[in-house]
């Protein structure tokens, strides 16, 4: 016995209030039909002839049918307009597809056969059988398929009603364009935005709904078509009275975001605005002014749209394309402004959502197919969540649309403020089941929304937004030179823009500009100013540099100066002190030659009379008076220490006789005491002046570092023992100089230390010490006790270097010269003191008798000359 089969089961969703008829066909407005439609329509044929045989079936279309259709949605105004627009199958589908799944079947058998599933269908998946049929004008059916039927005895059947209208797979373009566009046309020319939305999933026809195709153009192109041909009728061949620009964008995916993408423009980066509009900053529109203008436009817009090749789709689009027409008012008057425009009609071509087992995309494809999905539920939240406020007025407003870019630009609509269209496309193929069946149970809810207090003074505010970023392109255009090709194709005086948004414009730029110029010139001021304080601070810098260097240089001069008159000064005074110092180089000579010659008569006597001292006496003597006769010129005195070196050191070298030493003390002590006396005012005369002294102590410095040579010498020759010559000398030299006192202690310093040296302090502590030359003389005397007794071979070796220094003395050396020089005034005094007979007569005695007494005798004479001569001398110096 066979189980009897479980009833089909019947699901209604929204249910009309009212009995209906069945969606008619809108014969009266198909247009005249071209190539494409009859394609269509051969195509839908099929498909149109196997009614659905889910019950209800659908009563055969009427013309009163179709009058009933249009009061119902004249009553429907005010709700939200659903249309559902069943796609035909494509051709090897319909091929498969079984008449007896789409017509009634009086045959039970049949109709049981076709309620079986059977492997061709399970095996063929969703080009096995049509799940979906019309049944009525605003009603569907869709029928479970049986390889998706879980529980037999479970409805297999769903009737969606509250459609529209229902656009069955034979309708044409036209048929879609009349019944679902031209509404919100007529209201769009009437002053009220629209807006018409594709949904579906992939591959239903929504692109080819909205778009359609050149030889069957969609619902965009009629619509152009329409606009201008009312416009043009309207007008009869006057001035129009507004005129039209259109937009054209999409929202694709980026990575994990979204971005706006203008079709109509290279243009990057468009920038969402939300504020009291929603604007897209950046987007161009562009002015049309006829159809076949618009219409190239849209194509050219198309062909840069974001399409790829699925399982489902071969050409899906991955972007949502939205396309906006504005109609912009020619006059400026606000109120006509109001009625006439204020109108946008928008229309959004969806991308469908997609089933990764269906269209197997990867990678990219894959994050595509998340954005498509994600902005589809978005989409649809938004509609529910208002739907679910206007059924419980306390629940607030859901704002999903935060949650994409399409759903904020269409925020308006969604938030029930402006006026929508939904169009739903859908495959009826079995396989096609869930993606029907899914946005079928998602949209029919929609069918209750209500619009009932329309906000259309957005609309103003966004007309004039529009219009006065509409002007804003076409002065940018002006300014480039560069007329669109819309608006140059049919002609020049398409477009007339008020003059209060052209000056406004032109001064927001010039403001603008103005900017930017104060902004580059302030910035310029600030580097200028940094410069000039850097070269001030360089500048300032090198001038004091040079004024430290001029003052250097300035300094050096005063010195130099200075010197040059501490110079003259000096010389004036050496002048001054030394006038015998300015001698002729003949009297030099004279002197040298005169001095040489007593010296050498002296040493004469010495080789002659070896061990007499009478030469040594009158060397001493000589010195002695020299000293005595010339107290004043320290200089003159000074001046002969080289004759004392040739001469009388040799003489002193012979003092070994007590007699000798005797004749000394008597002699030379008191000559120096005198010359001590004399020095001592020096020394006080060396306090006076700061100037002089320092003169004279630098002067004395060179004569105590020439004499310290010389003594170095002298110490050199004598190291062993100093002879009393040395001595001499040094007391000597000490006199002839400033200081005598330290001059004498100098020289006793030098032989002892000939490197310390002299300080002035030492010169005042004991300038004007009368205590310091007993000291120095007992020192002498001890000293001269100690020469005294030199032994025969240092007298001997004494004399070869007496006749060496003799030597040196007649040769060109430099010391030699410099007390040359020096010796003038004594050598002077000395020549004329020994011209005469004497010395002539002194001379042939010793040529004849050349014996110790006639030498003897000479140096008895030159003792009593020198003796009684200086008188003589002194009267002639002064
Ligand atoms: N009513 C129709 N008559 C004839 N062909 C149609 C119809 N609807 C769609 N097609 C064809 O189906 C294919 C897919 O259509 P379409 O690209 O418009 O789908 P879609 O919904 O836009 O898909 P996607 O969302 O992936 O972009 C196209 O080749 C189109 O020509």
């Amino acid at each position: 016995m066979a189980a009897s089969p479980a009833p089909p089961t019947t699901v209604r969703r929204n249910p009309p209030r009212r009995a209906r008829p069945p969606p008619t066909p809108l014969r009266s407005a198909k247009p005249k039909p071209t190539v494409s439609t009859l394609l269509d329509e051969a195509a839908a044929a099929p498909a149109a002839a196997d009614a659905p045989s889910i019950s209800p079936p659908p009563p055969t279309p009427t013309p009163a049918s179709a009058a009933a259709l249009s009061s119902s949605s004249s009553s429907q105004d005010e709700r939200l307009k659903v249309y559902l627009r069943i796609r035909p199958l494509p051709g090897p589908e319909r091929q498969r597809c079984k008449p007896s799944s789409r017509l009634p079947n009086p045959n039970p058998k049949a109709k049981e056969q076709a309620r079986k599933p059977s492997k061709q269908q399970d095996g063929a998946g969703a080009g096995a059988g049509v799940c979906l049929v019309a049944t009525g004008a605003n009603s569907v059916a869709l029928t479970v398929p049986q390889s998706k039927l879980v529980d037999l005895k479970r409805g297999r059947t769903e009737v969606f009603d509250g459609f529209s209208a229902v656009l069955p797979p034979e309708s044409s373009q036209h048929d879609i364009f009349t019944e679902v566009m031209n509404p919100l046309v007529d209201e769009f020319l009437g002053g009220k935005s629209g807006l018409l939305v594709a949904m579906g999933p992939t591959g239903s026809g929504k692109t080819h709904t909205v778009f359609g195709t050149p030889r069957n153009p969609g619902i965009v192109p009629l619509t152009l078509q329409k606009i201008f041909n009312i416009t043009d009728e309207s007008d009869g061949g006057n001035q129009p009275t507004r005129f039209f620009s259109l937009s054209m964008f999409e929202i694709l995916c980026e990575g994990k975001g979204e971005r706006i993408l203008d079709l109509l423009s290279d243009a990057a980066d468009l920038v969402l605005q939300q504020s009291t509009s929603t604007t897209i900053k950046g987007l161009k529109e562009v002015a049309i002014s006829n159809s076949m203008d618009a219409e190239s436009l849209v194509s050219h817009g198309m062909l840069k749209r974001s399409t790829a090749a699925t399982n489902a789709n071969s050409e899906s689009s991955r972007s949502q394309c939205i396309i906006t027409i504005r109609a912009i008012p020619k006059n400026n008057d606000l109120q006509s402004e109001h009625q006439i425009s204020g109108s946008v009609l928008t229309i959004a071509d969806l991308a469908g959502a997609e089933r990764k087992k269906c269209t197997g995309n990867k990678g990219s494809r894959l994050l595509e197919s998340n954005f498509i999905n994600n902005t589809s539920m978005v989409f649809g939240l938004c509609l529910r969540a208002l739907l679910d406020h206007q059924k419980k007025q306390k629940k607030t407003l859901e704002k999903h649309f935060k949650n994409s870019l399409l759903t904020r630009y269409l925020r308006d609509y969604l938030e029930g403020r402006k006026r929508m269209t939904l169009i739903l496309n859908v495959k009826p193929g079995d396989g096609d089941y869930s993606d029907t069946s899914f946005l079928l149970r998602q949209a029919s809810p929609y069918m209750k929304i209500r619009y009932t207090s329309l906000d259309d003074s957005s609309d103003l505010v966004t007309q004039k937004r529009s219009n006065a970023s509409l002007i804003c392109q076409e002065n940018r255009k002006k300014r480039k030179v560069h007329k669109p090709e819309v608006l140059t194709a049919k002609g020049k005086d398409t477009i007339d823009k008020p003059d209060d948004i052209e000056v406004s414009e032109r001064d927001a730029f010039l403001n603008l500009e103005l900017q930017r110029v104060s902004r580059s010139e302030q910035i310029m001021k600030n580097l200028f100013r940094t410069l000039w304080a850097v070269s001030k601070q360089k500048l300032l810098e090198s001038e004091s540099a040079a004024k430290r260097t001029r003052e250097l240089l300035i300094d050096k001069d005063i010195q130099i100066i200075e010197l040059k008159k501490e110079l003259n000064d000096l010389k004036s005074r050496s002048h001054e002190k030394f006038p015998i110092a300015a001698d002729t180089p003949v009297e030099r000579s004279d002197a040298v030659t005169v001095s040489q010659a007593a010296l050498s008569s002296v040493s004469q006597s010495d080789q002659t009379e070896r061990g007499s001292s009478d030469a040594a006496l009158d060397a001493v003597h000589i010195v002695a008076q020299v000293v005595d006769k010339e107290p004043g010129s320290s200089g003159s005195c000074s001046e002969q220490i080289p004759a004392h070196d040739a001469g009388v050191a040799h003489a002193t070298s012979h003092l070994d006789h007590p007699s000798d030493r005797s004749f000394a003390e008597l002699h030379i002590l008191p000559c120096m005491k005198s010359e001590q006396a004399s020095l001592s005012q020096f020394s006080v005369c060396g306090k006076k002046a700061p100037v002089e002294q320092s003169e004279e102590a630098l002067s004395n410095n060179i004569k105590v570092e020439d004499i310290q040579h010389n003594a170095d010498i002298e110490a050199m020759k004598h190291h062993d023992c100093p002879s009393f010559s040395q001595q001499a000398i040094s007391a000597v030299v000490d006199v002839s100089s400033n200081q005598p006192f330290l001059e004498l202690q100098g020289m006793g310093a030098v032989q002892q230390n000939p490197e310390e040296p002299v300080c002035e302090s030492d010169l005042n502590d004991h300038g004007d010490s009368g205590d310091m030359l007993p000291h120095v003389l007992n020192e002498r005397e001890s000293q001269m006790e100690a020469s005294v007794v030199l032994s025969k071979d240092d007298r001997e070796a004494e004399g070869v270097r007496d006749k060496k220094e003799d030597l040196c003395a007649s040769r060109p050396c430099k010391t030699k010269k410099t007390t040359s020089r020096r010796l003038r005034p004594v050598a002077g005094m000395m020549l004329k003191e020994f011209s005469g007979t004497e010395l002539d007569a002194a001379a042939d005695t010793k040529k004849q008798g050349g014996g110790g007494e006639a030498g003897a005798g000479r140096s008895d004479k030159l003792i009593r000359l020198l003796k009684s001569r200086p008188e003589s001398i002194m009267n002639r110096r002064s």
